[in-house]
């Protein structure tokens, strides 16, 4: 059988500038604008819950319809050891926020230093997901923005495992979120412009309608997300990093949020007749942990074809009929979860065909993840390259700052006037990049992210001149794109 999909976003991504981003910047406003100077935000922990779960869905970057103000998120990130009211720093930083004029762009902003309350409680502040807005190169400037701050703390607690009847294989992995393990993640997922943001949309519309009680019969969805595509595209990656997202985003109406990593091979039972017991199981226990209505629950379930693999090849006898057992399971224990509104499902597949049309079919959202295009290969091998920079694997002049090598807009913009030079032959590493990234077509994410690795290993000196190492990565590129065709 063949998917129908709806959303594909297989399509060419240019990816946000987060490495370099002078994120800050100090900007003037027009003299008029300068009169409009932004409201007093809202706290929105100080809401009631229906208006905290409207903020934080429409947080996701999107013009806000009282006043024409684009609502931008700002993340907060507290130390672990800081004992501070959330509630306390969200009106400190929303007071920093109004007190500068900022431009906004994805990245992070600095702590006044003068600010001993926010330096002795903050680590991180950072404006997020402005990069529709930066895509389509227009600038948002401070009087045009509502920041919406969302302060938390990351959980350093691990995983925790739930074991299997026969103690082999643990039935699921579980997280408290936002977790230490998936900080940074979303960041790191580079895709063409507006994947990240309407996946991020979806599960906010998602929560609110349920949240509002919109009335099922009359407009449906599921909270369920299918990602699907080639190996090593980030989906696995993906959906934790929209768990953790959401995490954030929704921490004033959810006070605790947990993600379950379903390991979908567990459940099938060496016992015939078994395995559609063990999904029961699994579900019951879900379904306990989304009976605390402040609990936020993410489902994941990787490659979700073994579990719910078409009945149709069963039935014409390719199949052991022990996984229709499974398949009717899980559509059964999914449908039962859908009268909860706190709970999302998220699965990924490589093979969607193999996938049941039922389950194919209740997905809300099923998105094609596809390879990285140019632009987002250029921006992954860019992060990749900054980050051997930053620690001093690659080495640079001396006594120069490290270099910035140039986003892709900026690498495109400057080719056709070279002669606005760079310092530091950044114009020429980042061509070398771009080199590099042609080279890379139809390379996984994970391929990509793997190459500067190889080609540290094929140098002699543990550091090297990045010019050099540039040259190395072209290298090792063309081998590997040709051992990848066979
Ligand atoms: N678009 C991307 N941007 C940045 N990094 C990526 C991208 N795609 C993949 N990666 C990198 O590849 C790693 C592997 O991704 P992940 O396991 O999530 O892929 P997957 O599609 O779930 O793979 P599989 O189908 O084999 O399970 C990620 O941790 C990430 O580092």
């Amino acid at each position: 059988m063949s998917a129908p999909m709806e959303v594909s976003f297989s399509a060419p991504p240019p990816a946000p500038d987060a490495a370099c981003a002078a994120t800050a910047a100090p900007l003037m406003p027009p003299a008029a604008a300068a009169q409009t100077l932004p409201p007093p935000v809202a706290a929105v922990s100080s809401s009631p819950p229906q208006q905290q779960q409207a903020a934080a869905a429409a947080a996701v970057v999107a013009p806000s319809p009282a006043d024409d103000k684009v609502l931008v998120s700002v993340e907060v990130l507290l130390h672990a050891a800081s004992a501070a009211r959330h509630e306390d720093v969200q009106v400190a930083v929303e007071r920093m926020l109004e007190a500068r004029c900022l431009s906004y762009v994805d990245g992070p902003v600095p702590i006044p230093a003068d600010n001993s309350f926010l330096l002795e409680n903050v680590k991180r502040i950072r404006i997020c997901d402005t990069d529709e807005w930066v895509g389509n190169r227009k600038v948002l400037l401070f009087w045009q923005v509502k920041p919406v701050v969302h302060v938390f703390q990351l959980s350093e607690d691990g995983p925790g495992e739930e074991p299997s009847e026969d103690d082999t294989l643990s039935s699921f992995n579980e997280w408290a979120l936002p977790a230490k393990e998936f900080d940074g993640l979303w960041e790191s997922l580079l895709y063409e412009v507006g994947l990240k943001q309407r996946l991020l949309r979806y599960a906010a519309s998602a929560l609110l309608f349920t949240e509002r009680g919109v009335d099922t019969c009359l407009v449906s969805w599921n909270r369920i997300v299918l990602l699907h595509g080639p190996p090593g595209t980030g989906k696995t990656s993906l959906c934790k990093a929209l768990a953790q997202k959401l995490s954030i985003r929704f921490k004033s109406r959810y006070s605790m949020c947990q993600l379950i990593e379903v390991n979908a091979h567990s459940l099938f039972s060496k016992w015939f007749s078994e395995s559609g017991k063990l999904v029961a199981k699994l579900f019951q226990k879900i379904q306990e942990m989304v009976e605390e209505e402040s609990n936020l629950v993410f489902v994941l379930i990787d490659e979700v074809e073994s579990l719910a693999a078409a009945r149709q090849a069963a039935i014409s006898g390719s199949e052991p009929s022990d996984s229709i057992r499974v398949v009717n399971a899980l559509l059964t224990q999914m449908d039962k979860l859908k009268s909860w509104p706190n709970v999302i499902i998220l699965t990924t597949s490589n093979i969607t065909t193999a996938i049941d049309i039922a389950f194919v079919d209740r997905a809300d959202i099923k998105a094609y993840v596809g390879p990285p295009t140019l632009q987002a290969r250029y921006e992954i091998l860019r992060s990749c390259i900054q980050e051997l920079l930053r620690v001093g694997i690659l080495t640079y002049p001396q006594g120069s700052s490290v270099p910035c090598i140039l986003n892709y807009s900026t690498l495109e913009e400057k080719k056709h006037c070279p002669e606005a030079a760079e310092p530091h032959g950044v114009f020429q590493l980042s061509s070398l990049l771009y080199e590099a990234a042609k080279l890379c077509e139809g390379l996984s994410g994970r391929s990509l992210r793997k190459l500067p690795f190889l080609a540290h290993a094929s140098v002699t000196n543990p550091c090297c001149d990045a010019s050099t190492f540039l040259h190395t990565l072209i290298k090792t590129a063309q081998r590997e794109v040709l051992e990848s065709r066979g």
